[in-house]
């Protein structure tokens, strides 16, 4: 019985240690007949080909070698140890990354990510996940870009250009006065986050101009169509610390007109940060999403903030007239009645969209808005 015992013990023992060989076995032949590189990666996400050399295979696919064979791990070199990091800006060929340690390194990209194929102009985008090899004088390499989940970003030239990766909010700010509130510049930023899937968070700042009563009723309509709405004022402090909360330890990228209060309430939320705040916006950023490089700013409550001239006036760039109302879930559950399969809603016959306005189940404000979007914007691109 105990002989039994024994080698079936023994058996068990063989068969981690050979599966660990195998799985050993695997990773080193195929980076070491390796003059092709197949990183059908699952940490890239991207299907990769190319050519280096990968003498730290065992690094490139660190993750993937689970738990069960921590005993190949412990023989790595110390400095094959990678560190994890968000990239908080790009430089050209230079990003400035935060390592996990707090330290922010600034990196270069290593030659194989560069020469990747990708729809992509830049294989780094600020706000990405990497892996990042370091030395001590806080530079390092960025050796692997884990998958992208929601992006901002839009298409130039037919190639799809990144501004800011993993991003979980974005913070809609609007004034409630001095600029007044202009419901159909909120209504746009919507669509934004509906197109990118992003969760949009829509902040009536300079509340204590007002009489918060005046707004019941849009923040109703909004709240009824699943949106966070949130009144506050950076001036007194109101509605801030529910905003800190809503925002630590996400992604939030904030946009919103020039003067409604952005940098004052960023200031607010994370006291230290001295965010230049003007009176009069004499700044005309119109356009300048095309240069203006996004960066990340750590939030002493976890996470980050996402506050650049670029990201502050986006909206709509990549969105076609026909897609427009799937994106606004007021008018949504009716475009499939229309008597037209292409129907814009706007002047066709038997449209249900119409009519559901007619009858009050659509907000007249809200469609008014949506034919602005559409007759002003949209149609007249490029005219
Ligand atoms: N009364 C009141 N004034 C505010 C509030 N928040 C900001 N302001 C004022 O509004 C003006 C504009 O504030 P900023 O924070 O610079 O606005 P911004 O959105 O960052 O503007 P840009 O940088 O031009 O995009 C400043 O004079 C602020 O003092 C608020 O809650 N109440
Ligand atoms: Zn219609």
């Amino acid at each position: 019985m105990a002989r039994k015992k024994n080698r079936s013990k023994i058996r068990t023992e063989f068969r981690k240690k050979h599966q660990g060989r195998a799985r050993d076995a695997d990773l080193t032949r195929e980076f070491k007949t390796g003059d092709t590189e197949r990183l059908a990666d699952a940490h890239h996400g991207e299907r990769v080909s190319g050519k280096g050399a990968l003498t730290r295979h065992r690094t490139v696919f660190g993750d993937a070698i689970d738990d069960s064979n921590a005993g190949l791990n412990v023989q790595l070199d110390s400095d094959d140890a990678l560190i994890a990091g968000r990239v908080l800006s790009v430089h050209g060929l230079q990003s400035r990354v935060m390592g996990d340690d707090g330290v922010v390194y600034s990196c270069t990209v290593r030659q194989l990510l560069k020469s990747l194929s990708t729809d992509q102009r830049h294989v780094i985008a600020t706000g990405d996940r990497v892996a990042i090899r370091t030395a001590d004088n806080q530079e390092g390499m960025i050796e692997r870009v884990e998958p992208r989940s929601h992006v901002l970003s839009r298409t130039s030239r037919g190639r799809q250009h990144v501004i800011v990766a993993n991003v979980d909010w974005l913070m809609i700010v609007t004034s409630a006065a001095e600029p007044g509130l202009k419901p159909g510049l909120i209504d746009r930023f919507l669509l934004t986050a509906e197109h990118f899937g992003i969760t949009p968070i829509i902040c009536i700042n300079k509340i204590d101009l007002v009489d918060a009563a005046e707004y019941q009723q849009l923040v109703g309509t909004f709240g009824q169509l699943g949106y966070r709405v949130l009144t506050c004022s950076a001036e007194t402090g109101q509605g801030i610390d529910f905003l800190r909360q809503v925002i630590a330890n996400r992604e939030t990228a904030v946009v919103g007109q020039s003067g409604v209060g952005k940098s004052s309430l960023l200031n607010v939320i994370e006291p230290g940060l001295a965010l230049r705040v003007s009176s009069v916006s004499s700044e005309n950023q119109k356009g300048r999403h095309t240069t203006t490089a996004a960066k990340l700013i750590p939030l002493s409550s976890g996470g980050f903030v996402v506050d650049t001239p670029g990201i502050r006036q986006f909206q709509l760039w990549d969105i076609t007239p026909g897609e427009v109302s799937a994106l606004m879930p007021d008018l949504r559950p009716y475009v499939s009645g229309c008597r037209y399969s292409d129907c814009l809603h706007l002047d066709e016959d038997q449209c249900v969209v119409k009519d559901a306005v007619a009858d009050g189940r659509i907000d007249a404000r809200r469609y008014d808005s949506y034919c602005h979007l559409l007759e002003e914007d949209l149609m007249n691109k490029g005219r």
